[in-house]
């Protein structure tokens, strides 16, 4: 458990508004007591409250790509991140956090990379570049996430609804399986299974093959 807010495109850039956020961020205080980190680009800030979980020691977030041009805060766990470790071998990696993979997916394979992940998460990444950002939950919504919108413009995202409805002249609950990708403006599914279209299954039913799968499944984690 960590506890993220990220306040995208504030219309107000005062030393003021910066503290603001900060307070905001310390209402997840209790989701993570181990650290507290804020970084912000223009009018962007993404904050963290750590729950040092993978690599306490160097772990802290924000996160960022090398040229730290690519910014990530992320509450979750990444149960594949040595597998996708070793697909980004051209990255130099600066902690051993299962979450900075997300910052270098991303360089390698845009917004489609969150399909790679698996875990249970929740994440807002800043693209500084072009000042794009995205958010995005884990498939079944184990991890929280809440996304509201500014009179100023500003978009925000938070672990725990109390850090934006204050702030916010409307809010929703970010619905699990989706991204939010600042490009195109809108939310869309990136968690699309099979199964989902409920198309009628023609293969026959078979009890090993799901017992076996559903040991597969139980066991992955640990
Ligand atoms: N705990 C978290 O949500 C973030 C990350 N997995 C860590 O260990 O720090």
């Amino acid at each position: 458990m960590c506890g993220i807010l990220a306040v995208l495109g504030v219309g107000d850039v005062s030393l003021a508004k910066r503290s603001r956020i900060i307070e905001l961020s310390r209402r997840l205080r209790h989701r993570g007591p181990d650290w507290s980190g804020i970084h912000s680009f223009e009018d962007c800030y993404l904050a963290h409250q750590r729950l040092a979980i993978v690599d306490p020691t160097s772990g802290d977030q924000p996160l960022y790509n090398e040229d730290k041009t690519v910014v990530v805060t992320v509450n979750g766990e990444i149960y594949n991140h040595e597998e996708l470790k070793a697909k980004l071998k051209s990255h130099q990696f600066q902690t051993g956090s299962d979450c900075e993979v997300i910052a270098y997916l991303y360089e390698e394979y845009g917004e489609e990379f969150v399909d790679m992940l698996d875990g249970m998460f929740s994440f807002v990444l800043l693209d500084t570049r072009d000042k794009s950002f995205i958010a995005a939950r884990d498939a079944i919504g184990i991890c929280p996430l809440y996304m509201g919108w500014g009179l100023d413009g500003s978009v925000w995202f938070s672990s725990e609804m109390k850090a934006l409805s204050d702030d916010c002249e409307r809010f929703i609950s970010f619905p699990p399986g989706h991204l939010y990708s600042s490009k195109t403006g809108g939310l869309r599914r990136w968690y699309n299974p099979p199964w989902f279209s409920e198309s009628i299954p023609s293969t026959p039913y078979d009890p090993l093959l799901i017992r076996e799968s559903f040991e597969k499944l139980l066991l992955r984690g640990s």
